[in-house]
């Protein structure tokens, strides 16, 4: 493919990129593969070109640009020459895509403590974090194999580079690693993991979480509950590779607390991992800033109430719940969790018992900026 061929695959990409944003569709990364899926001829220099190109333009707009066209031409207008299978020559007044980071729309919604300053972080390219699975191996030896760093903040971690080829080495398919933000990490760590408790993970997805928990207490009883089976599903492959126990448990929407029942004051720990805006992810996938709307918001910071709902029954007295978002929005940490404990008397607050980010109303906020994880909003309550 020529240097202009490469930009009009990108922009075709943007396009659908800008649609699935928003219609709530597939990610950025996944509509890149499908696009190349049905386009034998481009090889594999051409792919990572064109993938290369989509996401600079992607991190370059924090609002939707009106195209793919106004997203790729601020950063590639050389390439706009008309040549065959190039993008045509732009006219004067064609609309560009401004450079941002946060939508105007977030930025009275972020928490107090993301300053303007840590901004650029929020989009910039994030490293591989790995989890070294204790039940099977060290740290250490894993910090070898991979001539890794170890993580300042996890007693788990390892930091690669952002491409480091990973899921096709022998000690992954072993077990011996898992990929896992450091941030993600220390959410299970605030879990605080001993053998022979009862943790119920209700937001599990494929089961980062309940992994880390399951690898660090073996005995430990680990529940993952989630609504979405296709995620859920993906927990048990994961579990066999790391010689976890793990049970799961698929809620059936809106009928939840039905499948909980006979949790009910049985777990030393539940986890609310729950849905969010992925604002704290931006770096992964970029184009979360064109996909939230206040609607949407508004949906999730409802959903995030009614998990916490269903999760406070389920804590034995003198038990933890644990509550984590990856988002920066107030609405979704600090405020939720104040609202949290104004609903439910028989919980109080708590540190998360761990040295890590800033204080955040009752919780702790981790952000790219200041601690180099995703941003995660952590906060832990205590039943009486
Ligand atoms: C942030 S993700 C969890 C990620 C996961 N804990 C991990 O470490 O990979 C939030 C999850 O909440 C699930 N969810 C949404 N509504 C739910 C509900 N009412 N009850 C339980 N889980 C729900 C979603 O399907 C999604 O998998």
């Amino acid at each position: 493919m020529t240097p202009a061929a490469r930009a009009q695959a990108a922009i075709e990409i943007l396009d659908s990129v800008i649609a699935s944003a928003r219609d709530d569709g597939a990610p950025a990364d996944a509509l890149v593969s499908a696009y190349f899926k049905t386009r034998r001829y481009a090889g594999s220099k051409d792919r990572r070109a064109v993938r290369e190109l989509v996401f600079q333009a992607i991190r370059h707009a924090g609002e939707t640009p009106a195209s793919g066209r106004a997203a790729l031409l601020p950063l590639a207008a050389e390439l706009f020459d008309g040549s065959p299978h190039g993008p045509a020559v732009p006219t004067g007044g064609e609309p560009r895509a401004v450079p941002g980071v946060v939508p105007e729309w977030l930025v009275p919604l972020l928490s107090p403590l993301v300053a303007p300053a840590e901004w650029p972080a929020l989009t910039e390219r994030a490293p591989l974090d790995l989890r070294a699975n204790l039940a099977r191996t060290t740290r250490d030896a894993m910090a070898a194999h991979f001539g890794a760093e170890p993580t300042p903040l996890s007693p788990w971690g390892l930091r690669l580079p952002p491409d480091a080829a990973v899921s096709a080495d022998p000690v992954f398919a072993d077990g011996l690693v898992e990929v896992q933000d450091e941030g993600s990490q220390l959410i299970a760590l605030a879990c605080e993991p001993a053998d022979g408790r009862t943790y119920v993970d209700l937001c599990a997805g494929a089961g980062g979480k309940a992994l880390a928990l399951a690898s660090a207490a073996p005995t430990a009883r680990v529940i993952a509950c989630d609504t979405n089976l296709q995620r859920l599903r993906k927990l048990a492959p994961r579990a066999e590779r790391a010689g976890a126990t793990v049970e799961t448990r698929l809620l059936d929407l809106p009928r939840e607390a039905e499948a909980l029942a006979d949790l009910h004051g049985q777990a030393d720990c539940v986890l609310v991992d729950a849905p969010c805006s992925g604002s704290g992810t931006w770096r992964r996938n970029p184009e979360g800033r064109w996909r939230l709307t206040p609607e949407r918001l508004g949906r999730l910071t409802a959903l995030q109430a009614r998990v916490l709902d269903l999760a406070a029954p389920l804590v034995k007295p003198g038990g933890t719940l644990v509550y984590a978002v990856c988002s920066l929005l107030a609405r979704e940490g600090a405020q939720q969790a104040a609202a949290f404990l104004s609903r439910h008397s028989a919980f109080s607050p708590m540190d998360i018992g761990l040295d890590v980010g800033r204080s955040d109303g009752v919780g702790r906020l981790l952000t790219p900026g200041h601690d180099r994880t995703d941003g995660f909003f952590i906060a832990r309550f205590r039943s009486t």
